[in-house]
């Protein structure tokens, strides 16, 4: 059986995409997931997601993590999938789709080629020592250092997310540096189980910790540097909860193809 799928990258962070409003896969399982991520062996992807309908919403997206898991939200994965439904017709320039965490609101602008997509509210904070600990769809630590460029991010990344805080349940590790005009973060993912060129809800938990570490109360954009390219989080912060939270950025089809099951 041949099933269409589409390859879309969003600063880097990449995706397997398939339309499954029809259920073309009957059997999808963990191991088929992680074989068609398998960058060797497969299509290659830090993640895969399935578009299917849903009664209330636009579309819901269903997300896995390349290891071929269920994961929590992607936010750059979430502003893929809305370039997709824009693709297949589903939806022309906004949206209200259903993702893992709960409904959410999209925009496209720029031709197609930039995706503001609305995240969930966030109201705590953890510290772990001298980061934060954050669940903007997934769970994030944030830490600040200096030296980013030259960090390596594989072996302390590893190190913190299989330490015996986070080993069980697992978290995405987000190194950040603050620069003139932009902060700079590199990010360990769960379930990729290695450094991704971007992470969506990672680079939302480091705009919003940096805020709070920096006493910032109001309407806050930050624009973000990652190793695949530029994004911008925009939020409300009220000293408590951070609300009209948008992570910006581009999300592009790149490729397309038949699986062979
Ligand atoms: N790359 C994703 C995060 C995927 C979440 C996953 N790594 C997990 O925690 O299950 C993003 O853009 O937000």
């Amino acid at each position: 059986m041949n099933i269409s799928f589409y390859k879309y990258q969003g600063a880097g962070n990449d995706f397997i995409v398939i339309d499954h409003r029809e259920a073309p896969l009957k059997n999808i399982d963990n191991a088929l997931v992680a074989q068609l991520c398998d960058r060797r062996f497969g299509i290659g992807g830090d993640g895969l997601m399935f578009l299917t309908s849903h009664p209330e919403y636009d579309f819901e997206m269903h997300y896995y993590n390349a290891d071929g898991n269920v994961g929590t939200m992607c936010g750059n994965g979430g502003r893929c999938i809305v370039a997709f439904a824009k693709h297949l017709g589903i939806i022309e320039n906004e949206t209200n789709f259903l993702a893992v965490d709960g409904p959410h609101y999209a925009k496209i602008t720029e031709e197609g080629n930039w995706v503001e997509l609305q995240m969930i509210d966030v109201e705590q904070i953890a510290n772990d020592e001298d980061a934060f600990v954050l669940n903007t769809g997934s769970p994030h630590y944030v830490k600040e250092v200096s030296g980013l460029e030259a960090l390596d991010v594989y072996k302390h990344g590893y190190e913190i997310r299989n330490n015996d805080t986070y080993k069980v349940n697992g978290i995405n590790v987000n190194f950040v540096e603050k620069k003139p005009n932009h902060l700079f973060v590199r990010t360990f993912e769960r379930g990729v189980e290695d450094e991704t060129y971007a992470c969506g809800t990672g680079v939302t938990a480091v705009a919003m910790a940096m805020a709070k570490k920096d006493n910032r109360i109001g309407h806050i954009e930050t624009p973000v540097k990652v190793l695949g390219g530029n994004l911008e989080i925009k939020f409300n912060y009220n000293g408590q909860v951070f609300s009209d939270v948008f992570l910006c950025g581009p999300a592009e089809k790149v490729f397309e193809g038949k699986i062979i099951v």
